[in-house]
């Protein structure tokens, strides 16, 4: 067991100053990412899968650099956590200050500062210019969870929608409103009662405008579910997992207005899209949609395990006292670099450099395209996008080639990250601190992957 290995190659300090190059001096895995894997194989339950066979040693920029010395280009920012890098400096000086003061109190037991800091902050950043309050949790799923808690208990109503190629967490509720069962469901069940799926937009494949979309949901909470039965609406304003569907414009405000006139809340999951992900803020401002309650979590606080609810006051309230909460939610140290992260999204040019990287990406990406009709539609927004693979001549889904291209890439250095109810999508999520020169040699090994693959 390798504790304290003096014989290792020096591990170099993470953060914005790793070089920015991609380095390949093994195959992946290197013999100590291998040496690596092999314990995880004997030592972690076989669920826990990886996609990149290395052992991660040091990130930055927009690197990863492993156990043997390779360094690989990040396209995927941890599945869209480390939006402001791995080691942003106001972040590690923020956490290391906090863990040298106190790790945990409980704010349930010993509430401290931080944790309202947060949740004030989040209040004013958030769309709605209505009274606000937050409550802070671990993970997502536990966000998902709790919003759904609260409009139950604030509607006394029961039923919850979520829709076709939605995903929220891998709990019991959140796998009921996750749509995609393998490898998120499969075996899992049975899952919790008053869950309801409506369609979603999906532009590329029904060809519906915004509001024929909507129609077709909102028949189906009338007639199917009933309004005086829907606690809630739960949607991500760009879908992630599900593989980055974008909705048709007017699809969200109408339903925002049909939940409005009915007292339904409608909650807006932007665990992956909030944050300036997308070039925004929050993905609802896309959109025009202002949430009443919204859950977010990922790119919160620079890496670490932060996720929050929050939302219109008077439903934020709703659950009795003691009602939320939980032991590590709003942990001090992850409160500390959630309020660092928040100051680098308002004030050092985030927004501004995710829409950069979306130009660059959708400019490249086109590009390919226009020579290669398997890529059926590019589609996303900031540095939030998306490829998804089809049969030119059907628009059959193919996921064969994105995994073959995704594996090439992998392989060549360039972590790539897949999605899709389908498995035919390559989404791009790069860390908002990676340079251009970085990005282009990455986009320039997906260019050759595809270029190479068969499928
Ligand atoms: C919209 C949206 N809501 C909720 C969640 C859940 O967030 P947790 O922090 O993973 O619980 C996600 C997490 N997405 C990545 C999960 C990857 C995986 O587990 O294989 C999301 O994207």
């Amino acid at each position: 067991m390798a504790l304290l290995d003096t014989a290792a190659p020096a591990v170099p300090l993470g953060g914005p100053d790793l070089p920015q190059e991609r380095r390949l001096v093994t195959d992946l895995p290197g013999p100590r990412s291998a040496e690596v894997l092999a314990r995880k194989a004997d030592a972690v339950a076989a669920g826990v899968g990886h996609t990149v066979p290395i052992a991660a040693v040091a990130a930055g920029g927009g690197v990863v650099v492993d156990a043997d010395g390779n360094s690989l280009i990040d396209l995927g920012s941890g599945i869209a956590v480390t939006t402001v890098g791995n080691a942003h400096p106001k972040v590690a000086a923020a956490v290391a200050a906090q863990a040298a003061q106190f790790t945990h109190t409980c704010f349930m037991i010993s509430p401290y500062e931080s944790y309202v800091d947060v949740a004030e902050a989040l209040n004013r950043v958030t769309p709605g210019g209505f009274a606000k309050k937050s409550a802070l949790f671990n993970s997502g799923a536990e966000a998902v969870e709790n919003a759904i808690k609260i409009a139950r208990k604030h509607t006394g109503r029961q039923a919850v929608v979520a829709f076709d190629h939605g995903y929220h967490g891998r709990t019991n509720l959140t796998m009921a409103l996750t749509a995609k069962s393998m490898p998120y469901k499969s075996g899992f069940g049975p899952f919790a009662p008053e869950v309801y799926r409506a369609p979603m937009s999906y532009p590329f494949r029904d060809g519906l405008e915004g509001g024929e979309a909507a129609a077709r949901v909102i028949l189906q909470l009338e007639k199917q579910i009933g309004a005086d039965n829907l606690a809630a609406v739960i949607i991500e304003p760009i879908q992630g997992e599900g593989g980055f569907i974008v909705p048709a414009d007017g699809f969200l405000p109408a339903i925002v207005d049909w939940c409005r006139a009915n007292g339904v809340v409608f909650i807006a999951d932007e665990v992956q899209t909030g944050f300036a992900r997308t070039g925004h803020m929050f993905a609802s401002e896309i959109f025009g949609i202002e949430p009443d309650l919204i859950t977010t979590a990922k790119g919160i606080a620079g890496g670490l395990p932060l996720a929050a609810v929050t939302g219109r006051a008077e439903i934020m309230d709703a659950s009795h006292s003691g009602g939320l909460g939980g032991t590590y939610g709003g942990n001090p140290i992850a409160c500390a670099a959630a309020l660092a992260s928040i100051d680098v999204f308002e004030n050092d040019g985030v927004i501004e450099r995710a829409r950069e990287i979306g130009t660059i990406l959708m400019d490249r990406l086109t590009a390919i395209q226009e020579s290669d009709p398997r890529i059926g539609d590019i589609r996303g927004h900031g540095a939030m996008i998306a490829a998804e693979f089809v049969d030119p001549e059907t628009k059959a889904p193919n996921a064969a080639l994105t995994a073959a291209v995704a594996k090439a890439c992998i392989a060549q250095g360039v972590i790539v990250l897949t999605c899709g109810t389908y498995g035919n999508v390559i989404r791009f999520l790069p860390p908002l601190s990676i340079g251009d020169d970085l990005l282009n040699e990455g986009l320039d090994v997906v260019a050759a992957a595809l270029a190479a693959a068969t499928e």
